[in-house]
């Protein structure tokens, strides 16, 4: 199956104001492993540069520098463009924006069949569309597939776009946020499909997400971005009951307690100096590291 190696990434926006233009740098030397069967969790706050790492790996973005690098099993690198984007799919944020009211919920998942030649007949597709339908749980296919995105419920679009974005047979999914805007009460579901899919699929998984709950519950490791930079990594445990880094630890803070339902940690004094320190604390290394110098552990926690 098939892995993604993100290395030394960098990321740098234009901004103009006026006449004056500023650099931003979005995304500051971030490296990351992801193997199938396992999902990494990338938690920060808006604007840490989650989305943009996510953009970089579905090629919506291109890097300022750095590689991204999608190896079948075999070691064989993927370079072409067509293959690329059949390995790597991606579930947005926003269930209502990202599938077109226009089309019916068949054409959304038969489309990236046809394009990927997954499937030679008309017959083959839409048969293939029901599987799919069924597999997300969306039941009765054959009805649901007759129908347009504005006739279903937010958790049930996103069922679609989970199904829309594993029918070419993708390898790595990158679910940037793929709960946030659904209602609470469902969330669960659709975190416990996307679970399921990955075992049954060995998928490998960056699950994007500010929320630190969710985080240690449906992933491996988690990645702490903070200002375009990794701040802390870890085996998900690890990360969650042992922070080190001070932006970890008031995230952490800020997370509902488990143990206490309904209550919130007790928030810690802030350090800012600590938080901005430009160092990460790797705990598969077990030591700080400079924020930026890649992990040679980086995503091989077995
Ligand atoms: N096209 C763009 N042009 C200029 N700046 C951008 C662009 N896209 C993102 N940025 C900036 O880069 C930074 C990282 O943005 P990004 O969307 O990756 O963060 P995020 O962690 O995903 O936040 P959110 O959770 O709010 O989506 C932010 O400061 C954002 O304003």
């Amino acid at each position: 199956m098939t892995g993604v190696r993100v290395t030394d990434l960098v990321k740098d926006y234009t901004i103009r104001n006026g006449l004056k233009r500023t650099r931003h740098r979005a995304v500051d030397h971030v490296s990351l492993e992801l193997t199938p069967g396992r999902t990494v969790a990338l938690v920060g706050e808006s604007g840490s540069g989650k989305s943009t790492i996510a953009k970089i790996l579905t090629r919506m973005e291109r890097p300022t520098s750095g590689t991204v690098e999608v190896r079948l099993d075999d070691g064989t690198p993927v370079t072409d463009q067509a293959r690329y984007r059949r390995e790597v799919q991606m579930v947005f944020q926003d269930p209502f924006a990202s599938l077109n009211p226009f089309h019916s919920i068949e054409h959304h998942i038969a489309r990236p069949l046809r394009i990927h030649k997954r499937t030679t007949t008309a017959e083959e597709t839409r048969e293939r569309v029901r599987e799919m339908l069924e597999r997300v749980n969306l039941t009765p296919a054959a009805a649901i597939a007759g129908r347009r995105p504005h006739e279903l419920s937010g958790g049930q679009r996103q069922r679609v776009a989970i199904a829309r974005a594993l029918a070419p047979g993708a390898s790595v999914l990158v679910a940037d946020e793929p709960v946030s805007m659904l209602d609470v009460s469902i969330r669960l579901g659709v975190l416990n499909l996307l679970g399921r899919l990955q075992r049954e699929d060995d998928l490998a998984v960056l699950y994007i997400t500010h929320d630190l709950a969710t985080a240690r519950h449906f992933s491996d490791e988690i990645t702490v971005l903070y200002r375009g930079r990794i701040v802390e990594r870890g085996p998900a445990d690890a990360v969650i009951l042992d922070p080190h880094h001070e932006y970890t630890k008031l995230l952490a803070a800020a997370a509902p307690d488990p143990e206490r339902v309904g209550a919130v940690r007790d928030a810690a004094p802030v350090d800012r100096d600590a938080i901005d320190s430009g160092r990460c604390y790797d705990h598969f290394a077990g030591e700080w590291r400079e924020a930026g110098v890649p992990s040679a552990n980086a995503g091989s926690a077995a």
